[in-house]
């Protein structure tokens, strides 16, 4: 695989929600500080939005106080949009991502390379969204699925979308199997207010940013419950300790935790009430029913979807998670909200994994 060394020259986000139409304007902010000669283009399903956002320069529903590059471009052809782009990036939920890049995969070009942001895990397969985008691509084109593997990285770390949109210095991390590929593109989204680092850990990278959601729906429960910081923190603490065991039994790497794509992203989501995952969670700890909750969000709290597959996945894979595993009790309504607190940290003393 040879990706031109000067970078893409065409880059296609597909979804122009709050992450996608933010990364699109870091890609144009990062092609015109290198002064590279890139196409940067935002597709969006509805082709109204997409007309209003190219006539004013602004995503009013997803990012409304920002003003957008006057050089990006828009589209809601996926055709035209996919034309000659070497570089794709899936800023789609990740539900719904297998269903979109389907219908988008017949026009990806052969060469690409396929950047997932999603932060959730397919429910019904379990796959992580490296996994959904080299089996669907496999489907429609002519490449194998291990290839399309090989192209498929990922983009995780502490990214509130609105923090890097008002271009507040922000660290991530672009994981691909391949060092050459993850540097690649981490040079094209390097822009003065976004520092993206590089690692081959792709497992361990889509855990810690998808799991991080699910321990902060935990966090937004006891904050809508009104527990204190003790509470917060012993939970983000074994929430990571949690996830950890999942990725190293995946075949991720201890590091990958402990870093930006770990720690970092689990600190910023559970602190911050920009965090759509957090605001869910806070909703159903004071006492509204998943159905309000779903009712009253307008953007996507993807650990809501995602936690019942994580916790199959650990449990196929013999993994304790006990916070995601109440958490996926109250979200089933099995367990009211106020009986959550025991079952939080409740494991049997004498067993193991009792060392904190
Ligand atoms: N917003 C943030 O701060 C961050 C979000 N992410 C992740 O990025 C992914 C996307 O999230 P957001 O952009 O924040 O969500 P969002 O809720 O702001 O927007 C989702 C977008 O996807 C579109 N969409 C939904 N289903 C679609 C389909 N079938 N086909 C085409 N478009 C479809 C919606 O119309 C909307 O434009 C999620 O997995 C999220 O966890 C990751 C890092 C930061
Ligand atoms: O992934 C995120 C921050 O890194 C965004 O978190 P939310 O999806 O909870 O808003």
């Amino acid at each position: 695989m040879t990706p031109d060394p000067n970078g893409p020259r065409k880059v296609t986000v597909l979804g122009a929600g709050s992450w996608g139409t933010t990364f699109a304007k870091v890609l144009a902010d990062a092609a015109a500080d290198a002064g590279a000669q890139r196409t940067v283009c935002l597709w969006g399903r509805d082709p109204e939005s997409m007309q209003r956002i190219a006539r004013e320069h602004r995503n009013d529903r997803y990012v409304p106080e920002i003003e957008l590059p006057e050089t990006l471009e828009y589209s809601s052809d996926l055709r035209s949009a996919l034309a000659g782009a070497d570089l794709v990036v899936a800023a789609i939920p990740a539900q719904s991502l297998r269903a979109q890049l389907g219908a988008a995969a017949s026009y990806v070009e052969p060469e690409a390379v396929i950047l997932s942001l999603a932060k959730g895990l397919e429910s019904g397969t379990g796959l992580r969204m490296t996994q959904v985008i080299a089996q669907v691509l496999a489907e429609h084109t002519q490449r194998t699925a291990e290839e399309w593997a090989r192209r498929a990285c990922v983009l995780s770390g502490p990214n509130l979308a609105m923090e890097i949109a008002r271009e507040e210095p922000t660290a991530s991390v672009v994981a691909a199997t391949d060092h050459d590929t993850a540097a690649w593109v981490a040079r094209c989204c390097a822009a003065p207010y976004f520092r993206p680092y590089t690692n081959t850990d792709v497992i361990g990278t889509e855990i810690g940013g998808l799991v991080k959601n699910v321990i902060a729906l935990c966090v937004g429960i006891c904050d809508g419950r009104g527990y204190g910081d003790n509470s917060k923190a012993s939970v983000m603490t074994r929430g990571l300790a949690e996830t950890t065991r999942l990725a190293l039994a995946l075949g991720g790497d201890l590091t990958t935790l402990s870093g930006l794509s770990g720690m970092g992203d689990l600190v910023a989501t559970c602190s911050s009430s920009l965090s759509r995952n957090h605001t869910a969670g806070r909703l159903l700890g004071a006492g509204l029913s998943l159905e309000q909750v779903q009712d009253a969000m307008t953007q996507t709290a993807e650990g809501i979807k995602s936690a019942p597959a994580v916790l199959a996945l650990a449990r196929h894979h013999g993994v304790d998670m006990p916070i995601t595993e109440a958490v996926v009790s109250v979200l089933r309504n099995d367990v009211p909200v106020h009986e959550l607190a025991p079952r939080l940290l409740g494991r049997d003393l004498k067993s193991e994994g009792n060392s904190a």
